[in-house]
């Protein structure tokens, strides 16, 4: 159980459950190939079957951790920051982006936009999913929309989130990792008749890098 105090500094965003945080290679969507200091929140029940982090789930299994030091640690090692979960939209990002653009880092989210957008964002990657849609501010400020592909039904489930998110968002379809030998040809193929979309694949997995 936290204390009355660290949840109130949870729920202003003075702390935040920090599951993980590490420096490597942006793998996925329009940064992919450049390096990046990843912190990764706890929290998330969207639920997505596939997640390939679902020990983030549980908020309560992730310590809590004051901004400053999640801000302190990212500085020493990069400029650009990702921030993913976990669904870090669960909590309130204000001081966190603010913080790190002090420091001027260049601040990026990976997030389902299921929650209301908190936070300043240099780039916004939006990856909807079915079971909980995002908010409309989360249509209108992506920077990137990015739609896994499990099943065919997922082409369909892609033009309806693309028809929805601003003008200016670049699309991606990446293969859902375990589906990856079935639906990368189908995605190449769809890429090739539709050609406002884009391949993402999630390269540091083939790259054996975190
Ligand atoms: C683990 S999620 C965390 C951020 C946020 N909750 C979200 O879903 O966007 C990070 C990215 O990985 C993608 N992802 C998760 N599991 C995946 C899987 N099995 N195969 C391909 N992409 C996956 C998500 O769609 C998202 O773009
Ligand atoms: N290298 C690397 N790139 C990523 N892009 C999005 C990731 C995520 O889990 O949000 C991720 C990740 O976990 N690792
Ligand atoms: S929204 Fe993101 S973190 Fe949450 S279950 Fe889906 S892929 Fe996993
Ligand atoms: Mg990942």
């Amino acid at each position: 159980m936290l204390t009355k105090q660290t949840q109130l500094a949870v729920e202003k965003g003075e702390m935040l459950p920090l599951m993980e945080e590490f420096y490597t290679i942006q793998g996925e969507g329009f940064h992919t190939g450049t390096a990046a200091y990843f912190i990764r929140i706890g929290g998330c029940d969207v639920g997505c079957h596939w997640c390939d982090v679902k020990e983030s789930w549980n908020a309560e299994l992730h310590p809590p951790t004051a901004t400053d030091i999640i801000v302190a640690n990212a500085k020493k090692q990069a400029d650009t920051v990702v921030v993913t979960g976990g669904e870090p939209l669960t909590w309130d990002m204000t001081l966190l982006t603010q913080k790190l653009k002090d420091n001027n880092l260049k601040v990026h989210i990976e997030t389902s936009g299921a929650y209301p957008v908190s936070g300043k964002w240099d780039w916004f990657c939006l990856s909807p999913k079915k079971n909980k849609l995002p908010v409309a501010d989360a249509y209108a400020i992506a920077d990137e929309l990015k739609v896994i592909v499990y099943n065919k039904h997922d082409f369909i489930f892609a033009e309806e989130q693309a028809a929805k998110v601003n003008p200016n968002a670049i699309l991606f379809l990446q293969p859902e990792w375990s589906k990856k030998e079935e639906m990368t040809p189908l995605i190449v193929d769809y890429v090739m008749n539709n050609p406002k979309w884009r391949v993402s694949l999630q390269t540091h997995k083939y790259l054996n890098i975190p």
